[in-house]
């Protein structure tokens, strides 16, 4: 019996190997150098976007980052432009809330395009998260998630598809996250906005299938910037928890991998084993047979290391529930 079930088995692998040889995979674009090409970052001002940005100019970029505070994005200006590596190099910002309508966009993005040159590379790294439990959030703030994590990366995106199809050139940036991967308790109305962003991903990806355009999607684990240190001064003790468990990644790491996994034809980056083990599990990507056979061999192994760990999730939200019961009855006591 269990002779038949692993011949079947084998025969399955074959033939699923023989198919996906018969198809062929994508073509792998690999873009080797930024000199002098225009790199437009959106929240190229603080935390992730900023790192990005001083990796894109050390490797000889032309750079334009993009958020709302002026004072933020003059003093970012000044420290991008110390990674320069050579003097003609253009490092310069444009005001604009990325929530704003789609001809704003579309006229900002233009004009940056007349200034400096057409956008090679645009990464949509501006956004923001509120946590909390979903009943309690402020109605503005769930729409917020989405007008900015979303509608932020949408139009943007919408805008430079068209030239980067024509040049056939050119790399889009979608900064999601882990708990884009797995909901999470208090992350509920960000982790909706970021699923959203992985769901547009993926299908303007397939739309660029045949050209040399290229399209990441990148996984981020809990990050130390300014954003984060913000988002942990109401972030639920429960969130913290879990969140806590994907472990905490400099911005500079996470910038430099990002921008290099991009030029390296990478459909998904991640980081750190949490970031590995989810990618593997939910996102399965089919840039090489190596990856592939990879994937058969471990999803199975894999699913049995993350149930407990989810389970241990729910323990953490559980007691919580039990430690609020208590102090609430010490309180009517
Ligand atoms: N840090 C983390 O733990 C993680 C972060 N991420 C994602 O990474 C991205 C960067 O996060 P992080 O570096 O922490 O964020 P920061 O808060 O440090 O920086 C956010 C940047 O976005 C800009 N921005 C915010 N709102 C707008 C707006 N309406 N229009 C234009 N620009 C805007 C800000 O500039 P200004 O305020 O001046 O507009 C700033 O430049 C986000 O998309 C976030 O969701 C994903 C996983 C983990
Ligand atoms: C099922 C397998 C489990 C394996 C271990 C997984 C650990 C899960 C960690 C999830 C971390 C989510 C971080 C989101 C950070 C973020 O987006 C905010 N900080 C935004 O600013």
């Amino acid at each position: 019996m269990i002779f038949v079930i692993v011949i079947s088995l084998i025969l399955v692998l074959i033939s699923a190997l023989l198919v996906t040889l018969h198809f062929g995979l994508d073509k792998k674009v690999v873009y080797k150098n930024l000199q002098f090409k225009h790199v437009v970052i959106t929240g190229g001002s603080s935390g992730i976007g900023k790192a990005v940005a001083e990796e894109a100019a050390k490797l000889g970029a032309h750079v334009t980052i993009i958020g709302r505070d002026i004072a933020k994005l003059e003093s970012a200006v000044k420290d991008i432009s110390v990674c320069k590596s050579n003097d003609e190099q253009k490092i310069q910002y444009a005001a604009l809330d990325i929530t704003s309508d789609y001809s704003s966009i579309e006229k900002c993005l233009s004009s940056l395009e007349v200034d400096i040159g057409p956008i090679f590379m645009l990464i949509n790294c501006a956004g923001m998260c509120i946590c909390g439990q979903f009943e309690s959030m402020k109605v503005e703030d769930i729409k917020q998630m989405i007008d900015l994590n979303y509608f932020g990366t949408a139009y943007p995106t919408r805008y430079v598809l068209k030239g980067m199809k024509k040049r056939n050139e050119g790399i889009i940036v979608f900064v999601s996250s882990e708990a884009a991967l797995l909901g999470i308790y208090g992350y509920s109305a960000y982790s909706a906005a970021k699923w959203a962003v992985r769901g547009l991903a993926e299908s303007v990806l397939m739309e660029l299938v045949g050209t040399d355009v290229r399209l990441m999607l990148a996984f981020p684990p809990d990050t130390d910037t300014p954003g984060f240190k913000q988002e942990e001064l109401t972030k639920p003790k429960e969130t913290k928890l879990i969140s806590g468990s994907g472990g905490l990644q400099s911005p500079e790491s996470v910038g430099k991998k990002m921008l290099l996994d991009a030029m390296n034809g990478k459909t998904y980056s991640v980081f750190g084993m949490s970031g590995q083990l989810l990618a593997t599990l939910y996102c399965s990507s089919i840039d090489s047979f190596g990856q592939v056979f990879m994937q058969i061999l471990t999803t199975g192994f894999l699913r049995a290391i993350t149930v407990p760990i989810i389970l241990s999730f729910h323990k953490i939200v559980r007691d919580g529930l039990i430690e609020r019961m208590k102090s609430e009855k010490k309180t009517v006591q």
